[in-house]
């Protein structure tokens, strides 16, 4: 942890009461986790995990059952209503839906946490200018929400969620309703929040490319509970729980589907092995290096190499040509620095059955490319190319 935390859970836990019908529910179900002060802090997980309720918590719009939350130093147990209103005074929120007062302009959406907290209308308007300023939409002051984009109306949410200086910026869903460009404007503002501002930051996603874009750590929630918790680079690199492998997949979708690779057989029949790519393991020349100092031709025919946390990431499928020996023993060194999974061959192909889960979830997509052509085929100019970052490497 670089920091104090700002936000402390601590066996944390929100039931909803059962009634006739309906069984209890645990919401969030004893959760204990730091979350330090200036980092962007992604929490993880499908619907129903527990991820509103988990933020919900920290403002005290829903209070725990058991354990505890602290925020700034201070315990929310047990906390009047008086002493809360200051707590959330330092917390400002924005919503997937972005909740914009469909009657008020830009400006007024923006001003209106200013007037609830009785700014002087000069300070209050000068605010208002340096927020529009700051998220960049200062020409839409005078506008309805109606007549903004997705992106422009979060914009707006920011501007508001920021107006009184908040400490915390909690972000439900904020991107899950606006498109991948999009996205990532909003996000780089984020990021510029955190940065520029010095503001914790906790993005509640159901999205590993809004971590993989932007969260220095992230906890992923299952029923309730945080079943995993790292920086964004180790959970990306490391998945522990099967469901943060099923996220990973299908983020990076690096690795054949069993469909793909199915397809792949064919037109590969040889062995094929995936192999990690990371920082240690670096570039895939290094690789091939290794492959053919030991008498193996390797073609790249499917993968995808991005970033995560600005470092690279992803994995390759090569067929590898050789003899059984020479293949063997390239395969066994390749193992001391990386993750290498043996598929087999089209005749005798192998099951591995760790990444079980992540491959059943992954598809082909922008991440990853089936390399067309025969075996030892390049594409001009090396490797696969592209990838949302550009960073596929050539193979030679
Ligand atoms: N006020 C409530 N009363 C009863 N149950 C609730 C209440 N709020 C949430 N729940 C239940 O708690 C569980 C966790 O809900 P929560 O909204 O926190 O999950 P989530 O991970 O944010 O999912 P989503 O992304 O779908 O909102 C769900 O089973 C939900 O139905």
């Amino acid at each position: 942890m670089v920091s104090e935390p700002i936000i402390s859970f601590r066996d944390a836990a929100k039931v909803f009461p059962g009634g006739r019908r309906r069984p209890e529910v645990r919401a969030v179900d004893g959760v204990t986790l730091d979350i330090a002060a200036g980092e962007i802090f992604g929490v993880i997980g499908y619907s129903g995990a527990g991820k509103s309720t988990l933020v919900r918590l920290i403002n005290a719009l829903e209070r725990t059952t058991s354990g505890a939350v602290v925020v700034g130093g201070t315990d929310l147990t047990g906390l009047g209503e008086a002493r809360l209103r200051e707590v959330r005074a330092g917390i400002g929120m924005i919503f997937q839906q972005f909740n914009l007062l469909a009657s008020r302009t830009v400006a007024g959406n923006v001003a209106y946490p200013l007037e609830v907290a009785r700014w002087p209308r000069g300070e209050r308007e000068a605010r208002v200018r340096e927020l529009l300023d700051f998220v960049g939409i200062a020409d839409k002051a005078d506008t309805y929400p109606a007549q903004l984009s997705g992106g422009q109306k979060q914009r707006v949410g920011i501007a508001r969620a920021l107006a009184t200086n908040p400490r915390i910026l909690l972000a439900d869903e904020a991107t899950s309703a606006l498109d991948p460009e999009t996205t990532r404007e909003v996000l780089r503002l984020l990021q510029r929040v955190n940065r520029e501002l010095g503001i914790t930051v906790v993005i509640i996603t159901h999205e590993m490319d809004v971590v993989r874009y932007c969260c220095d750590r992230v906890a992923v929630m299952e029923h309730g509970k945080v079943v995993e918790t790292g920086a964004a680079y180790e959970i990306f690199s490391r998945p522990q729980a099967a469901v943060t492998r099923r996220f990973v997949a299908t983020s990076l979708r690096d690795r054949p589907s069993d469909e793909t690779l199915a397809r792949l057989r064919e037109r590969h029949p040889g062995r094929l092995v995936v192999v990690g790519i990371d920082e240690v393991t670096g570039s895939t020349r290094a690789i091939t290096q290794v492959l053919r100092d030991r008498g193996v031709e390797p073609a790249v025919v499917y993968g995808g190499i991005t970033e995560v946390a600005n470092k690279p990431y992803g994995s390759l499928t090569f067929e590898l040509a050789g003899s059984d020996d020479a293949v063997a023993a390239a395969v066994a060194h390749l193992r001391a620095v990386t993750d290498v999974d043996d598929l087999g061959t089209a005749r005798a192909p192998r099951t591995v059955p760790s990444l079980a889960a992540g491959r059943a979830e992954a598809t082909p997509g922008r991440d990853a490319r089936e390399v067309p052509g025969t075996s030892g085929e390049r594409r001009p100019g090396g490797g696969p190319t592209g990838g949302p970052t550009g960073l596929v490497e050539g193979n030679d």
